[in-house]
């Protein structure tokens, strides 16, 4: 039997340095309390608009894969919602679980799904780049999308063709037109509260717009996310799953609906 040196080893990098900001008040993910979430009426609709030839590539870093975007104009960018102004589009990514009864970040009433997409904007009305913008309060809006086990979904399809060719870490391809708005529900209702990156750094920037209905996706698009790898290629091979963080205290704060 192989012995592991302490339990780190068993952990993925990521989650070898310390899983916990000391001092955090508003750390992410958390569990939506349905009945315990505000009804806000001053919350605006969230106003998306993507340009989909902003999309540069599709990449495994190691811990998801991400598809990144143009973010050097004001092409792709989401406005009003909770928002104070406008946020630029700089990537989206995935976390998922080994199987279908966990994998998303955010629960809602503790029920876990299956996956959760994160579309990840920047203030850059306030910051000169995405890098001062992750230290800063309001620096970064995260839209979160619940992904739930159901019938095909096309435009996630694209995404899935493109994963063989990014199976190792530090893998990437081109990507020209993607449109991610074909993986947001149209319904307008989200939840909204003050949080942090769920990865490290674990800043605190983060305004978190979480959508009420998920999309569905089926069993063999969630099969294809989990036969990425966490390896490079040559290494032991680490299959890619369970890449979210465990649920964080809610301390001090109120998750507003914009729905009644
Ligand atoms: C300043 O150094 C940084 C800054 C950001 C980094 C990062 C490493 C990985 C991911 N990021 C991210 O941008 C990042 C991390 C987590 C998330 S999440 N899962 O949407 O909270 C979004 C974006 C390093
Ligand atoms: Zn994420």
């Amino acid at each position: 039997a192989c012995t592991r040196k302490n339990r780190n080893d068993a952990l993925h990098p990521l989650w070898q340095s310390p899983l916990t900001i000391p001092g955090g008040t508003r750390q992410s993910p958390i569990n939506i309390q349905w009945r315990d979430s505000v009804y806000d009426p001053f919350l605006k609709p969230l106003n998306i608009s993507y340009d989909p030839t902003t999309c540069l590539h599709i990449w495994n870093n190691g811990y998801s894969f991400l598809v990144e975007f143009d973010d050097s104009t004001d092409k792709s960018i989401i406005v009003g919602g909770p928002l104070e102004n406008q946020y630029r589009l700089k990537q989206f990514h995935f976390h998922w679980g080994a199987i279908n009864e966990w994998g998303s970040e955010h629960t809602v009433d503790s029920k876990f799904y299956p996956a959760e997409l994160h579309l990840v904007h920047w203030n850059a009305v306030a910051y000169p780049t995405f890098e001062e913008a992750v230290m800063e309060g309001n620096g970064l809006a995260v839209i979160g999308v619940f992904l739930k086990l159901g019938a095909h979904h096309e435009g996630l399809q694209t995404l899935v063709d493109a994963l063989p060719a990014i199976k190792h870490k530090d893998t990437v391809i081109e990507f020209d037109v993607f449109d991610p708005t074909c993986l947001i529900p149209s319904c307008p209702d989200y939840w909204t509260y003050a949080g942090s990156l769920t990865t490290p750094p674990l800043t605190e920037s983060v305004t978190w717009i979480i959508k009420k209905k998920p999309i569905e996706v089926d069993e063999n698009q969630l099969e294809a996310f989990r036969m990425l790898l966490f390896t490079s290629d040559g290494e032991e091979e680490k299959r890619m799953v369970d890449n979210f963080r465990p649920l964080q205290p809610l301390m001090n704060r109120t998750v507003r609906s914009s729905f009644q």
